[in-house]
């Protein structure tokens, strides 16, 4: 067996089952959303795909660190929304028996559920095995009809060795036209995964079993012209303008593709777009090791280089969030250092 097959298996699996999850919530109107502190919106989707993962994470690795976004406190005030949530994730399974039972059987009731939500508080760090759960990024997309991606990492010793991305409304076809909105008839979902010095690959979201799956690398870019950029949808997340300036720099022509959530990591993994521009919009801003662990393993192993608007290596060694790195550039390997350059001619010109 090959080194962390168990764990990307149970990561795949784990991921497969709340995007589930996630997908019934999505076909709702009402999505029980709820304002946290900070403002951002968390729905009954981020808190069922989070109690489910962590779940199969406990059945499998008791002793792993966990560090999820989501936490239950709001919900043991809130009966309506503890219960709605209860109902979407005692009637979610994998229609495949034995790929159910591998993630341990069903959450044993509404107590155990918050429990489990709450087992994501590691405060993270240099040392062990720990996960990092994004049960729902690009939320604000996920409510607006768009791009959302569900976020599975293993760090062991700050490393990133297992990345796992469900992408529910992204084309399985890795041709199709890169898009932030859904289509029609939706995407059918591409669940992505990588595991360190092993290659990154792709195979369909089901709702039972694992599919087949297929190699992916990033496309060969000879021509920077001709390159596709993606960024996030909102403009608080990433500094639309600057990456404007940095496309004309590097003599891109094609607009921006806005999508949002780990798709854009995804996408540029499999050769749907190239680079992936994440410029701060406020200094004090620190980005979450969650929003950036599984799609930064993918591109790496796509044949890509990641680093911030430094030429930093992303360190997930630090606790929840980024605080050594400052936004984030993916590009293909070959032509990273050029994009760097020109991400730091715009930068410095600002100050
Ligand atoms: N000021 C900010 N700068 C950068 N990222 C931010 C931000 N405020 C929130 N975010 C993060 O941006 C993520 C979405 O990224 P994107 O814009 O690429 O879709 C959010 O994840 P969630 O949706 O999981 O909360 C959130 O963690
Ligand atoms: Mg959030
Ligand atoms: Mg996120
Ligand atoms: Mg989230």
């Amino acid at each position: 067996m090959s080194t962390y097959a168990k764990e990307l298996e149970i990561a795949q699996l784990a991921v497969q089952r709340a995007s589930i999850l996630t997908k019934r919530v999505f076909h709702e109107k009402a999505k029980g959303t709820v304002s946290k502190d900070d403002k951002s919106p968390v729905t009954i989707g981020d808190f069922g795909a989070q109690a489910l993962i962590i779940s199969a994470l406990k059945a499998n690795f008791p002793e792993d660190e966990i560090v999820a976004e989501e936490e239950a406190a709001s919900l043991r005030t809130n009966e309506a929304l503890r219960q709605t949530i209860w109902d979407l994730v005692k009637t979610t399974q994998l229609s495949d028996p034995s790929a159910e039972s591998a993630l341990g059987g069903e959450i044993a009731d509404e107590d155990a559920m918050l429990t489990m939500i709450d087992h994501g508080n590691s405060k993270g760090g240099a040392s062990g095995r720990i996960w990092a759960i994004d049960p729902i990024d690009g939320t604000l997309g996920f409510l607006r009809g768009g791009q959302y991606a569900v976020c599975l990492a293993l760090i062991v010793d700050g490393q990133v060795q297992v990345g796992v991305l469900g992408c529910p409304n992204l084309p399985v076809d890795d041709t199709a036209p890169l898009t932030g909105s859904v289509g029609e008839e939706g995407g059918s979902g591409v669940l992505f995964s990588a595991v360190l010095g092993q290659g990154a690959s792709s195979r369909p979201l089901t709702t039972g079993g694992l599919a087949e799956q297929k190699t992916i690398a990033m496309r060969p870019l000879s021509d920077m012209s001709a390159a596709t950029f993606c960024e996030s949808v909102e403009a608080g997340h990433s500094a639309h303008g600057d990456q404007a300036e940095i496309a004309k720099k590097l003599g891109i022509t094609n607009p921006s593709v806005r999508l949002d959530s780990q798709a854009k990591y995804a996408s540029i993994a499999r050769g749907a777009g190239d680079i992936y521009l994440r410029l701060p919009v406020k200094a004090t801003y620190q980005e979450k090791i969650w929003d950036h662990a599984a799609g930064d393993l993918i591109v790496r192993e796509a044949g890509g280089a990641v680093t911030d608007i430094q030429g930093k290596t992303l360190d997930f060694s630090v606790g929840r969030t980024l605080a050594n790195n400052k936004g984030v550039i993916a590009a293909p390997a070959s032509v990273h250092s050029k994009v760097l350059a020109a991400v730091q001619e715009v930068w410095n010109n600002k100050k």
